[in-house]
């Protein structure tokens, strides 16, 4: 049921035009909505491994999504999650300079079910605003019983880039601050809610806490520099 929810819900963004990206720009909002033969392998769909939390944060979102000012974001674990081809039009000789691309996978989709990465996000369209809901499992560990910094930077680096495609397009990050301020448990559901709070050029400034289910504890805080990427302009 909730599989058939989330393919209705894919078509309404799809028609409502996503994340609204500048004139002329697809964006790639709007071509995960529209990716419908990767639907089946959708990894933001409840799974046996999600806690009561994380599940009813998704029921919730879910209903949010009903009238239009949430819409949920699909997720797959393959290379074309941010689309190859997009990526490689803005380098400078169009080559991607790794062989080893065939085998790529998005990092936060690497682990089997249950293992590593366990989220689904959201965005608010006119909010500017995204939210991931995020459980770390057992591979992720770094105090014992705690979730190990790297893997909440990951989450908290995926939900701010997510915030900052939206808004303008293929950026990357430039630059990452964090502050951990309590150790989040192996296994709980969080919640990342991130926002865009300026865009100056290229530029997409964006920030986010890291919450418990409850929102009563605040585990970290971050801000974020995005650059949008130019095409033509070589990385290397
Ligand atoms: C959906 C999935 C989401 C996934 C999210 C995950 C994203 C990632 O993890 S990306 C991986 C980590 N990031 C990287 O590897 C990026 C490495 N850095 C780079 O390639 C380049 O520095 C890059 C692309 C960020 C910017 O390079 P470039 O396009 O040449 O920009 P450049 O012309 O130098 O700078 C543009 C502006 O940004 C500013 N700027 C660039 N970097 C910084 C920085 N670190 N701090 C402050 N300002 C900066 C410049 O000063 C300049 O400002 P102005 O226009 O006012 O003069």
């Amino acid at each position: 049921m909730l599989r058939s929810c989330a393919a209705r819900l894919r078509t309404l963004g799809a028609g409502r035009g996503g994340a609204r990206p500048p004139a002329g720009n697809p964006g790639p909002a709007q071509r995960w909505f529209s990716s419908e033969k990767l639907s089946a392998n959708d990894r933001s769909l409840p799974n046996p491994s999600w806690n009561k939390d994380l599940r009813l944060l998704f029921e919730q979102f879910m209903k949010k999504c009903e009238d239009g000012s949430w819409t949920h974001m699909p997720s797959y674990s393959y290379k074309n999650t941010l689309s190859t081809q997009d990526f490689t039009t803005l380098i400078r000789d169009g080559k991607l300079p790794n062989k080893h691309l065939s085998q790529a996978q998005l990092f936060t989709r690497s682990y089997e079910e249950g293992l590593g990465f366990e989220y689904v996000m959201f965005y608010n369209d006119a909010e500017n605003r995204t939210i991931c809901f995020f459980q770390g499992g057992p591979y992720l560990q770094g105090a014992p019983g705690f979730l190990h910094g790297g893997a909440i930077s990951t989450m908290i680096d995926a939900t701010l880039g997510t915030s900052a495609m939206i808004a303008v397009g293929i950026v990357m990050t430039a630059n990452l601050n964090i502050t951990f301020k309590r150790p989040i448990p192996l296994g709980s559901a969080v919640v990342i809610n991130s926002q865009v709070d300026k865009i100056e050029g290229r530029k997409v400034f964006v920030s986010c806490n890291v919450r418990s289910a409850d929102e009563k504890t605040v585990y970290t805080e971050a801000t974020s520099l995005f650059i949008k990427l130019e095409p033509g302009k070589s990385l290397t």
